[in-house]
C-alpha cells in the first residue's frame, strides 16, 4: 500500500453517481420524499456479503494501520478534495433521496461539511503522552488502532454523519464497515464511491440493509467498535448486541434540546438564530432546538418575531433553488410530527403558524409550525418530535426554566439566549446537556468535542478527544 492515489475523474450529476452505484438489475426502489418518484435502486446484500465485507476490512487493516499518521492524513486530505470535486452531484443526490433543499443549511451545506470534517480530521495530531518520568523510567500513554470499526448511520444527515464516523476511525488506523440507514443508502453509497477513488481497497466498505444488518454488525466478533447515531431505543439495542464481545461504543442518540431565553434578550436580534436552531434540515436534526422556554416579559415579542420569520421561509422540492425547507424524509416521521401537533392543538395549545399540511401536496411536506401556550408535560414538548415544530413555553423564574430544561431523560444540546453572555454562561453551567450554546444553537465544529449527557449517549466525537475514542489506550511503563 502506498500513499499515492489520484482522482479518477468526477461525476457531474446525481445520474452519473447512480450509474455506478445501482445494481445492474433488481434492487429496492428508493423514493423521493417530495414526490414519491423513484430516485434509484439499491442492492440489498445479505449476511454473506456482510461477512465478506468484515473479512476484507480485517485483511486490509494491518497495512492501513502500518501507515504513518502523515500518510493517513494525506489520504483524508485527498478524500476532501474528491468530495469537493463532486460536490454538486453529491448534493443533488442527497437532496433527491433525503429531501433536503440544495440551499440553506441543507444539502450543499452538508456536502461542504463532509469536506471540512475530513480536512480538519487530517490535521489533528494525537501525540503520545508522557505521564511519569522518574528514576530512568518512563510511563507513556499511546492510542493504538482498535481494528475494524462498524458504523451505523441515520437518515437525517446521512453523508455528514458518515464522515463524522469514518474520518476519525480511518485517521487512527482502523478500517470501516458502514451500514447506512435503509431510508438513505444511495447518499452514503455515492459518498463512499467518491471517497474510494482515494482510499485503498477495503479500507472503507458500505453494506446497505436494515435492522438485521445493523444487528449483525453490532454483534460481529471481528468488529472492535461500533459508532452509532440514531434513536435512543436503537442505541440500547446496540449496547445489548455488542455486550458479549465487549465492544467499544460511541453512541450519539436522540435529544430533545431546550433553549432558554432570558428576559434581557432582544427578540428581534435572536429570532433568526432561534429559527434556524430549530428548523435546520426542516427540524430533522438530533441537536436541533426542540423546546423553547421564554421569559414571560418577552414571550409575546419572541413569538411574534418567530411567527413572522416562519411565514417567510419557502418550503418545497429541494432541487428548486428558492426553497430552504423541504419535506420530512419518510412517512413514519411525518406521522409522528402531525400526530404530536394535532394532540397539542386538541389539548388547547395555540398554533401560531403552520400545523396544517396541504392534503393536495404530494410528498411528506409539513409546514414550519410554532405552538404557544403549551404545557411543559405535553407530548409535543416531552417527546423528540424530530421535525419542523417548535413548542414555546412561558416561564417566570430562571429556577423554573432550568428545572423544566433538565426534566427529561435526554441531554444532547441546549442553549441560553441573553444580552449578557456571562449571565448566560452561569445558567448554562446548570443545564444537563453535552453542549450548551450561548446565543446560537446546534453549531457543531470539527475542532470541538460533541456528545450527549444522560440517555443522549456516550463517547465524544470530533477533535483530539474524538480521535481518542477511535483508539485503544496503551500504557508503556518502564
Ligand atoms: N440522533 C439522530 O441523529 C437521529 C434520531 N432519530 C430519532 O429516531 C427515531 C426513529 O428513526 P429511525 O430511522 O427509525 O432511527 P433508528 O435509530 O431506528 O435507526 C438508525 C440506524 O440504526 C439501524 N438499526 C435499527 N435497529 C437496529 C438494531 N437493533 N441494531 C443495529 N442497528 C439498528 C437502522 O437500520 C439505521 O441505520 C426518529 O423519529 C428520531 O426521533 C432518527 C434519526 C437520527
Ligand atoms: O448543526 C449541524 O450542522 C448539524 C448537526 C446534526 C446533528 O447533530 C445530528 O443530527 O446528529
Amino acid at each position: 500500500m502506498t500513499a499515492e492515489s489520484t482522482l479518477q475523474g468526477t461525476f457531474a450529476t446525481a445520474a452519473d453517481l447512480l450509474a455506478v452505484i445501482e445494481p445492474e438489475t433488481g434492487g429496492r426502489q428508493i423514493k423521493d420524499p417530495a414526490t414519491g418518484e423513484t430516485v434509484g435502486r439499491v442492492a440489498e446484500p445479505g449476511a454473506a456479503e456482510l461477512e465478506a465485507a468484515v473479512a476484507a476490512a480485517k485483511a486490509a487493516r494491518p497495512a492501513w494501520a502500518a501507515l504513518g499518521h502523515a500518510e493517513r492524513s494525506g489520504f483524508l486530505n485527498r478524500a476532501a478534495d474528491a468530495v469537493e470535486a463532486n460536490a454538486e452531484a453529491l448534493a443533488e443526490l442527497l437532496s433527491r433521496e433525503q429531501g433536503k433543499p440544495l440551499n440553506g443549511p441543507n444539502a450543499r451545506f452538508e456536502v461542504g461539511a463532509c469536506a471540512a470534517w475530513l480536512r480538519a480530521t487530517a490535521g489533528f495530531e494525537l501525540e503520545p503522552e508522557t505521564l511519569l518520568e522518574e528514576d530512568g523510567t518512563r510511563a507513556q500513554l499511546f492510542y493504538r488502532p482498535l481494528g475494524v470499526v462498524g458504523a451505523i448511520g441515520p437518515w437525517n444527515w446521512p453523508m455528514m454523519i458518515a464522515v463524522w464516523q469514518l474520518a476519525p476511525a480511518l485517521r487512527m488506523g482502523n478500517t470501516v464497515v458502514m451500514k447506512p440507514s435503509e431510508y438513505t443508502p444511495l447518499s452514503v453509497l455515492a459518498l463512499a464511491r467518491v471517497l474510494n477513488q482515494v482510499f485503498p481497497e477495503n479500507v472503507l466498505t458500505v453494506v446497505p440493509g436494515g435492522r438485521e444488518v445493523g444487528q449483525a454488525l453490532a454483534s460481529h466478533p471481528d468488529i472492535a467498535k461500533v459508532m452509532f447515531t440514531g434513536s435512543t431505543a436503537t442505541g440500547k439495542a446496540i449496547i445489548r448486541s455488542s455486550a458479549d464481545t465487549v465492544k467499544r461504543l460511541t453512541l450519539e442518540l436522540g435529544g430533545n434540546d431546550a433553549g432558554i431565553v432570558l428576559p434581557d434578550a432582544d427578540p428581534k436580534a435572536i429570532a433568526e438564530g432561534l429559527f434556524w436552531g430549530a428548523f435546520i434540515n426542516t427540524g430533522q436534526t438530533c441537536a436541533a432546538l426542540k423546546r423553547l422556554y421564554v421569559h414571560e416579559e418577552i414571550y409575546d415579542a419572541v413569538c411574534a418575531e418567530l411567527t413572522q420569520l416562519a411565514r417567510t421561509m419557502p418550503m418545497g422540492h429541494g432541487l428548486d433553488e428558492n426553497n430552504v425547507l423541504g419535506p420530512l424524509q419518510n412517512k413514519a416521521q411525518f406521522d409522528i410530527v402531525a400526530n404530536l401537533v394535532q394532540a397539542a392543538r386538541d389539548s388547547g395549545a395555540r398554533v401560531l403558524t403552520g400545523g396544517n399540511p396541504d392534503p393536495e401536496q404530494p410528498g411528506y411536506f409539513y409546514p414550519a409550525t410554532l405552538v404557544a401556550d403549551i404545557d411543559n408535560n405535553n407530548p409535543l414538548v416531552a417527546e423528540e418530535q424530530f421535525g419542523p415544530a417548535l413548542p414555546i413555553i412561558k416561564y417566570s423564574s430562571i429556577e423554573e426554566a432550568i428545572e423544566m430544561a433538565n426534566g427529561l431523560e435526554v441531554g444532547l444540546g441546549a442553549s441560553v439566549w441573553s444580552a449578557d453572555p456571562d449571565k448566560a454562561r452561569e445558567v448554562a453551567a446548570r443545564i444537563e446537556a453535552g453542549t450548551v450554546w450561548i446565543n446560537k444553537h446546534g453549531a457543531v465544529d470539527p475542532r470541538v468535542p460533541f456528545g450527549g449527557a444522560k440517555q443522549s449517549g456516550y463517547g465524544l466525537e470530533f477533535g483530539i478527544e474524538g480521535l481518542k475514542h477511535l483508539g485503544t489506550p496503551q500504557v508503556i511503563n518502564g
